[in-house]
């Protein structure tokens, strides 16, 4: 793990939330950007090597939804970025960790992620995170898997 990538916080009003953080933080947002496979809306704020990922629902079935109406807004998850994704599922997985997803997906901010259950890390969200550097001829969308 190299690094905290970003701390994901569920929000019910990006907009609202997104002036509320811009001033808190003292820097614009750089980025929005949907994930249809997840049914969110993101916005991101660099803060020095790590970010904040401001992450509201498009759809009830949402995770942020179902998160939303059952602890309301707060800190969703921590994100780890790694070199090698797949290999750090490989060894958690080894070592008894959950993961929740088979194989890498694509995420926000031209990443690869995967999460681990809250349960395999003392009740927080893990999201891992690489960076997708080269550009293959056609990135998977949503639920399509990575592959090599
Ligand atoms: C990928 C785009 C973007 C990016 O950075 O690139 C994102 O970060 S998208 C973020 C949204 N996507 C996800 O969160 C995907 C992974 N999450 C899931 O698969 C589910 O949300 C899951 C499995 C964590 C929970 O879903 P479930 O249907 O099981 O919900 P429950 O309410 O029944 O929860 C079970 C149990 O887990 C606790 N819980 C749920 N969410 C969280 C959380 N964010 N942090 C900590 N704990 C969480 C919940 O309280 C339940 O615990 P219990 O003790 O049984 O009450
Ligand atoms: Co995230």
């Amino acid at each position: 793990m190299n690094k905290i990538e970003h701390i994901g916080i569920a929000v019910k009003d990006l907009e609202a939330a997104g002036k509320t953080y811009e001033t808190l933080l003292n820097t614009e947002c750089y980025k929005t950007e949907k994930v249809k496979s997840e049914g969110v809306e993101t916005a991101f704020y660099q803060v020095g090597e790590s970010k904040i990922e401001l992450l509201a629902a498009t759809n009830e079935d949402s995770p942020i939804a179902k998160f939303l109406n059952k602890k309301g807004e707060g800190i969703h998850h921590i994100a780890f970025a790694v070199d090698d994704i797949k290999a750090e599922m490989k060894r958690l997985k080894e070592e008894g960790y959950q993961l929740l997803n088979e194989k890498p997906k694509k995420g926000a901010d031209n990443k690869l992620v995967a999460f681990l259950h809250p349960k395999s890390a003392n009740g927080v969200l893990v999201e891992l995170c690489q960076e997708i550097t080269e550009e293959p001829e056609r990135l998977p969308e949503g639920d399509e898997v990575w592959e090599d």
